[in-house]
């Protein structure tokens, strides 16, 4: 199988490189950015001897003839336009942006701050959270990739959420991300001598994976309630937590509540729960696909607390696009995905 990867020079772009030419089946057929004949070893000197090809020019003919799947890793207001130049090819398609997340074109505009992508585009694209939508999934042209904090936050609340076990209002996501998540161009707020040794807020509650969340969740309950989402910078490459609180509709204890969650991701081998008392760090999961996820019921506050990891380059990222594209294809799910984590 072909495939061809757009934003190939950016860090998604780039993780998609590191996965696809490890890959069982899929084989590198072109890459492109907006620097057509710059060899990719020139942005990526760590490829040198493994994948040297040059940048390509974006041609959605060409590329729809010869490729069997294209990977847009471009930033949201780029990306839907290139998906509305794919649209009606023969050619599968999987954008990384935020641009095909959200069903209401007016909510992308009030968030993201550009103009949405065609009404064609919105209704075929599929939200991929793999472990949630698998049927659709397998049978969609047009995948929309989670972003990478709502993949940690919406694998940590689905098994509550969707058996309507949630209290709806007051739920709270406190949420850290390193700094690959910004991607990779230049600015004061994710420089090193702003982010060494610091921790710092930003987009309060005005982040633009609020509605992403919110749109999913009341997929599986329409009872929940505008939910709080803090979002943090924090000295790492890579990485994502996310500190979930929550109040239940009716009380269980922490080890009740790992059972239902092992029962629920039985099968999806990419979340791995933690036994109760155990939680995972961020560590635990870069450079690999897992999700991992631990969690608390609190007596004395009535509160569940949950905590979800991810590296936001791979299940937040390049390796859930990859599984979906495994989906899609008829592969295995891990086809090409089963990395260790990097560690320590
Ligand atoms: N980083 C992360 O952890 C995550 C990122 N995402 C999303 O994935 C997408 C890619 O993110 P990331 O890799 O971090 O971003 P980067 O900023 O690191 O890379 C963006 C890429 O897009 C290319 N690009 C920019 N404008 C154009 C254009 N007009 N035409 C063609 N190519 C263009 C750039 O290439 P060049 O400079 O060579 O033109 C570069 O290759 C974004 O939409 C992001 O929101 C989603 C989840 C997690
Ligand atoms: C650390 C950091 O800055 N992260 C980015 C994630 C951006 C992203 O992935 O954007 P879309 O998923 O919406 O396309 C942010 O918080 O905006």
């Amino acid at each position: 199988m072909k495939a061809a990867i757009i934003g190939v020079t950016g860090y998604g772009g780039g993780e998609l490189i590191r996965i696809l030419t490890d890959h069982p089946v899929f084989r590198i057929h072109s890459v492109h950015s907006s620097r057509e004949g710059m060899p990719v070893t020139e942005e990526y000197p760590h490829l040198y001897t493994i994948f040297e090809d040059s940048l390509e020019k974006i041609d959605s003919d060409k590329i729809a003839a010869e490729a069997d799947i294209v990977f847009l890793a471009t930033p949201s207001g780029v990306s839907g336009r290139l998906a509305e130049a794919f649209s009606g090819k023969p050619i599968k398609v999987i954008d990384l942006s935020g641009d095909l997340r959200l069903n209401d074109p007016g909510e992308y505009e009030s968030w993201y701050g550009h103009k949405a992508a065609g009404s064609n585009v919105l209704e075929k694209a599929v939200y991929g959270l793999s472990e949630w939508n698998r049927e659709n999934i397998r049978k969609a042209e047009i995948l929309s990739n989670p972003g990478c904090y709502p993949t940690a936050t919406l694998l940590g609340l689905g098994p509550l959420a969707d058996n309507g076990l949630l209290e709806p209002a007051g739920i709270i996501v406190d949420a850290k991300s390193g700094l690959s998540g910004a991607g990779k161009s230049l600015s004061k707020a994710t420089s090193f001598t702003e982010m060494n040794e610091n921790l710092k807020i930003y987009k309060v509650n005005e982040h633009q994976h609020i509605p992403e969340i919110q749109q999913q969740l009341a997929r599986w309950d329409k009872h929940i309630r505008p939910i709080t989402f803090s979002t943090h910078l924090i000295p790492v490459s890579r990485g994502i937590m996310a500190t979930i609180y929550v109040q239940l509709k009716e009380e269980m204890d922490t080890e009740s509540l790992v059972d239902l969650y092992k029962e629920t991701y039985a099968g999806h081998h990419f979340v791995r729960i933690r036994p109760a008392g155990k939680y995972p760090a961020i560590k635990e999961v870069c450079g690999s696909n897992f999700c991992d996820i631990g969690m608390h019921a609190d007596r004395r506050t009535g509160r569940l607390t949950i905590v979800s990891v991810i590296d936001n380059l791979m299940k937040g990222a390049a390796g859930q696009a990859v599984q979906n594209a495994n989906l899609m294809f008829g592969l295995e799910e891990n086809a090409g995905l089963n990395y260790v984590p990097v560690y320590p």
